[in-house]
């Protein structure tokens, strides 16, 4: 690949960036990137990546063997709308938008396009995302392995069926942000029990790491892991019956089903604005 274009600069641009950019895969000056109007933060993306930043359309999309569509699904009828006059063929549309489905970006972009949904996460940005791919029947072969190379660059990679990637949205797409709401809670603990913060900090991190390297490892079940932490009558057992009072681990499971349904809803959202526009799916 010669050039990577980024439409939208936000938190998904730059973790698949910063990931893209370190794994060696591709230099900053081969990846471009615009967005709406925030032009300080198309500057910091320049210096800190070695990127190239531009609103001029003509020179962003010339020679672009791909475009990755990085804007909030609500913007994302509006921005194709825009960058449709400059999608060529043999151009590779890279979508992370959650919950939009391929036939929508091709109804806007009134045109058969090579579409490769996925569905990444921010780890990108340290090379350990968790990434879904679908594919629609224009990507060529190359073009997969392609996209697979460059997702690879920044974690793990599989491939999935389109309709699969609202549950992969709500389970690993959000995934970092329940790990993210747990350590709070843990960080808040440690105040409250008299840990300071930087020490709590480093116990919990290892604490992290560690029993996601155990389950990476070990051949047992979660429930087998959890169980050999578990003394009867100990301090675990006197925890994790606080949390079954609250139905922690039910509320997980609706978490990430609600999660999944907004997938759903947003999809839905670019077709309710295709129909509004008397442009039905
Ligand atoms: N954040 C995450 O963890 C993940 C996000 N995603 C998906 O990635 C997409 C982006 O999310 P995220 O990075 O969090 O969003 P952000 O709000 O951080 O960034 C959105 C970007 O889109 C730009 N934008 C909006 N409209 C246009 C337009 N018409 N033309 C060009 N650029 C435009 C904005 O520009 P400006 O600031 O100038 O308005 C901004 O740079 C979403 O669709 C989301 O579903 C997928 C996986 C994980
Ligand atoms: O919250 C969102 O909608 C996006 C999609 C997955 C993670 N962030």
């Amino acid at each position: 690949m010669k050039k990577l274009v980024f439409v939208g600069a936000g938190s998904m641009a730059e973790a698949m960036i910063s990931g893209i950019g370190a794994s060696g895969l591709l230099p900053g000056e081969q990846m471009w990137v615009t967005n709406r109007q925030d032009t300080d933060r198309l500057k910091t993306l320049e210096q800190k990546y070695g990127i190239k930043a531009t609103y001029d359309y003509e020179v962003l999309f010339r020679d672009a063997d791909a475009i990755v569509l990085a804007m909030k699904p609500k913007d994302a009828a509006g921005a194709i709308e825009e960058i449709k006059p400059y999608l060529s063929d043999g151009m590779l549309i890279i979508s992370v938008l959650a919950g939009v489905s391929i036939d929508a970006i091709e109804t806007v972009a009134e045109k058969s396009l090579a579409v490769v949904r996925a569905m990444p996460n921010t780890s990108a940005a340290i090379g350990k995302s968790a990434t879904a791919l679908a594919v629609n029947s224009h990507v060529s072969e190359a073009q997969k392995l392609l996209v697979q190379e460059l997702f690879n660059t920044v974690g793990l990679t599989t491939i999935v069926e389109e309709y699969q990637l609202d549950a992969v949205t709500g389970l690993s797409g959000s995934g970092p942000a329940y790990i993210y709401y747990l350590v709070e809670a843990m960080e808040k603990s440690a105040a409250e029990i008299g840990l300071e913060k930087q020490t709590a900090k480093q116990l919990i991190i290892q604490t992290l790491l560690g029993a996601a390297e155990m389950l990476t490892q070990s051949d047992k079940e979660p429930a087998q892991l959890r169980f050999e932490v578990t003394s009867p009558g100990g301090t675990t057992e006197a925890g994790i019956t606080i949390l079954e009072q609250h139905g922690v681990q039910s509320a997980f499971v609706s978490c990430i089903k609600e999660a999944t349904a907004q997938s759903k809803r947003l999809g839905h959202l670019l077709g309710d604005q295709l129909a509004a526009a008397n442009r039905p799916l």
